[in-house]
């Protein structure tokens, strides 16, 4: 309920159900910490402290923390800073942020938003013995894919399928690392000044061990975006599940987002709340397609991801090689950026 609660102030859309805390997850916390600290280790030879850098605004809040823009005053280069607060007694949020930490040290890829570097800034003198996490990260100078789309409202297919192709390789890279992503949405798509769309926030990833995923991470994430495995693991059979395809389901809401322009599961004017969602996600043979103009390819693609069945779904490895993404040279998003930056 703590996390629930601590996430639950954001955007409409976001409604994430109790994750259970197990017990024996309390019963470590001296573990939990000794693990965070153990995952702290700057990445880039040139920052060496956060001192070094220089807050010059606020990109953006999320349900942790804060994002920041920054300067690195020797080199006067431009990352983004987010800046994780918790306090003393979140012990479901230090494994979180512990586990981000991780998954970010060993991630190398175009497709991932890069993190140079993990700082702890130790007690932060709120009295609450709390402290912060901060996460030095590339600067994505056009924002996310939400700040675009509240924007814009709506993408052309030739736009959607140089964001979907670009989303495919980085889940392509991390499932190929055993790593679900496990919150796949606008706000976590995140676009640089050439029109590159890059996955970022790993904050409820997790590493597949060769194993289903454990129910604490089952509950996590955003459920406007959660595949119905995730949603309803009894009725769907999430518990076999890896949490693979439950990357490409969220994958195939944003891709049908772009194209209307409103989230798609639901209609326009009706509340997101969880019995609505449930009901749109959960229940029902088949996804319908909205009544929108739209190709045979991209309407064959978003079936493919937004199938229920998640053993029926497409993989990523599909997907890739799918009609859709293939139109054209796909690596480049400059429709994208022209959207983003110059309105
Ligand atoms: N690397 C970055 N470069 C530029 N802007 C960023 C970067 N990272 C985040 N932002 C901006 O900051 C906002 C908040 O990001 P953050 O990851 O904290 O939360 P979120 O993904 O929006 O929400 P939540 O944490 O609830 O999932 C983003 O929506 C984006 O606009």
């Amino acid at each position: 309920m703590t996390l629930v609660r601590e996430r639950r102030h954001q955007q409409a859309l976001k409604l994430s159900l109790p994750p259970p805390i197990p017990p024996a997850e309390l019963r470590h916390r001296t573990l939990l910490s000794t693990l965070l600290s153990s995952s702290i280790s700057p990445a880039s030879p040139c920052i060496n402290n956060l001192s070094d850098l220089e807050k010059l605004a606020v990109l953006g809040h999320g349900s942790g923390g804060t994002v920041y823009k920054v300067r690195h005053r020797s080199s006067a280069s431009i990352y983004a800073l987010k800046v994780l607060r918790f306090t003393e007694d979140a012990v479901t949020i230090r494994l979180q942020a512990a586990r981000e930490a991780e998954i970010l040290k060993r991630v190398d890829s175009p497709y991932i938003v890069r993190c140079h570097g993990v700082f702890n800034n130790g007690i932060t003198g709120n009295g609450d013995g709390g402290s912060d996490l901060c996460f030095v990260m590339e600067y994505m100078e056009a924002g996310s894919l939400h700040d675009v789309l509240r924007v814009r409202r709506r993408f052309p297919e030739k736009v959607i399928y140089g964001v979907a192709r670009r989303v495919l390789e980085g889940l392509h890279y991390l499932h190929g690392m055993q790593i679900v992503h496990g919150d796949i949405k606008p706000s976590n798509l995140l676009i640089n000044a050439i029109g590159h769309v890059k996955i970022a926030d790993f904050g409820v990833s997790h590493v597949v061990a060769g194993k289903p995923n454990n129910t604490c991470d089952f509950f996590m994430g955003t459920s406007a975006y959660m595949s119905p495995e995730r949603f309803d693991p009894e009725r769907w059979g999430g518990d076999c599940s890896d949490g693979f395809a439950g990357d490409v389901w969220s994958l195939g809401v944003v891709v049908l987002e772009c194209l209307v322009g409103h989230f798609p599961l639901i209609g326009p004017g009706q509340k997101p709340d969880w019995p609505t969602l449930m009901c749109a996600i959960c229940f029902g043979e088949k996804m319908e397609m909205p009544e929108t103009a739209a190709s045979p390819e991209f309407q064959s693609f978003v079936c493919r991801c937004l199938e229920k069945d998640w053993r029926k779904r497409g993989t990523v490895a599909e997907l890739l090689s799918h009609p859709f993404v293939n139109k054209g040279c796909c690596d480049s998003t400059e429709g994208l950026v022209d959207y983003a930056l110059n309105g």
